[in-house]
């Protein structure tokens, strides 16, 4: 059995950083996903599949599956049912983006994990700190390319949510990703929601009717457990995580953005057209090392940046009300507009007092202001992307002039739909 699962990254319009402690923020989801598929073989002992000997070359398809083969004679045919072989069983994880492949034999993953008593999919648990040393102990066997050692914090949660929810049975896991990954668009909580959602959508918890066809959306409270589980992914990889991201790429749906404070969120519907640009500096950095910094910042100088985190919880909150708030004669798309440029320049100030800025954030800033565009980063900062509010009434000739200067400077600049659905399923019989 194969499910595929889909989960998209996101962009947050106010508030990033100030969330982690207790401010609004306001984020929605973009057309950009992580998709993940998971090819779960039969159980032991079952006939995985039946070949007619002319069809004898598709058995190389099938990878250590050889050494039970059970030859027969069927209905005058020649036929071979092929068995899954319990000493051939692995857990493989393939970072097809990466071109990367992790693969452990299921009776070292046992050896070394089963004193965590899993599974337990229908209690999201958090892993605690012994837990995520035998993982890690896992993925050191695995020989990771030292340039490649930042994506040890999405394997240790692949690890987790696996054995935590479908517990030590065999399985081939692919993860491709239109994300990009580490600069601000939630790739990590995308990948979170993306594995949780397939492994629920295998284990018995989950009441969904394998049969459908296409994209499938899980009912409220599946979609609960769903955002619970990717958040303790997300605490893997970030440390201290809002919740912001998991929630927004779980909860997405038809157009709504999401205002968020403290794991509470509220769907908000946008009364005008939003097109935003997005600029990849492409400058690489770490979410739980900036989010660290900014509680280091808050430990030394608790009401000054309390004081910080206050103003940005307003600036969120009046951002949620212009959006949602219809033009009228008193408040026409251009006053709307104008208004959300000041609160996104007052947030890129704000979030410059947390230290999360960049000189290369502060090049797309004075590029765009050049053209009398708002611009503010998006995610955790210290390069990543950066977000610039494209107004209705803005020509495409000035839209392409400041893409041009802003590719010239090296940076990548895409224009995303913002809104899109949240997490999806679907199922198919494997190939
Ligand atoms: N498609 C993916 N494949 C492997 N790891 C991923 C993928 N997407 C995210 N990750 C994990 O998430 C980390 C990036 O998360 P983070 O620093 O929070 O940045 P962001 O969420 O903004 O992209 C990566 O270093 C990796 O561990
Ligand atoms: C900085 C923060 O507000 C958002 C981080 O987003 P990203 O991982 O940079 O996409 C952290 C959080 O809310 O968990
Ligand atoms: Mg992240």
């Amino acid at each position: 059995m194969e499910v595929k699962a889909r989960a998209p990254g996101k962009i947050i319009l106010s508030g990033e950083h100030a969330v982690v402690h207790g401010s609004t923020a306001v984020a929605a989801s973009i057309g950009l996903c992580t998709y993940v598929s998971l090819q779960v073989p039969p159980s032991n002992g079952c006939p995985l599949k039946v070949y007619s000997l002319s069809c004898l070359e598709n058995l190389r398809l099938i990878e250590g599956a050889y050494r039970s083969l059970l030859d027969s004679n069927f209905f005058g045919l020649s036929w071979i049912v092929v068995y899954w072989d319990e000493n051939d069983d692995r857990l493989t994880l393939q970072l097809k983006d990466m071109a990367l492949e992790f693969s452990w034999p299921i009776g070292r993953i046992k050896e070394a994990l089963s004193s965590l008593g899993g599974p337990f999919p229908s209690t999201p648990t958090s892993c605690s700190a012994e837990s995520l040393k035998l993982i890690l102990a896992l993925i050191e066997e695995q020989n990771i390319l030292e340039a490649k050692i930042s994506l040890a914090s999405g394997v240790c949660a692949f690890l987790w949510l696996y054995t935590s929810i479908l517990g030590f049975k065999p399985a081939t896991v692919v993860v491709t990703s239109d994300l990009p990954l580490g600069s601000g668009l939630g790739s990590s909580a995308a990948l979170c929601v993306a594995f949780s959602a397939a492994l629920l959508a295998c284990s018995d918890t989950v009441n969904i009717d394998m049969k459908q066809e296409g994209w499938l959306v899980f009912g409220e409270s599946e979609l609960e457990l769903l955002n619970k589980w990717a958040f303790e992914g997300e605490k893997i990889i970030h440390g201290k995580p809002s919740g912001i991201d998991n929630t927004v790429s779980t909860y997405g749906r038809g157009g709504n953005m999401i205002k968020f404070r403290s794991g509470n969120l509220t769907r908000i519907k946008s009364s005008m057209p939003l097109k935003m640009l997005i600029t990849n500096t492409k400058v690489g950095r770490n979410t739980k090392a900036l989010v660290a910094g900014v509680s280091e910042r808050t430990l030394r100088n608790p009401d000054a940046m309390s004081s910080v985190f206050n103003a940005v919880d307003s600036i969120s909150k009046e951002l949620a009300n212009v959006i949602q708030t219809p033009a009228s004669d008193d408040l026409s798309i251009t006053a709307k507009e104008e208004k959300l440029e000041e609160l996104m320049e007052m947030n890129q100030g704000l979030l410059q007092c947390m230290g999360v800025s960049h000189a290369s954030i502060e090049t797309v800033l004075r590029t765009t202001l050049k053209y009398k565009l708002a611009s503010k980063l998006t995610g955790a900062g210290g390069g990543g992307c950066v977000l610039t509010l494209l107004p209705t009434l803005l020509s495409g000739t000035i839209v392409d002039k400041v893409i041009a200067e802003l590719e010239s400077c090296g940076f990548q600049c895409l224009i995303a739909g913002i809104g899109g659905n949240g997490a999806e399923i679907c199922f198919s019989a494997s190939s």
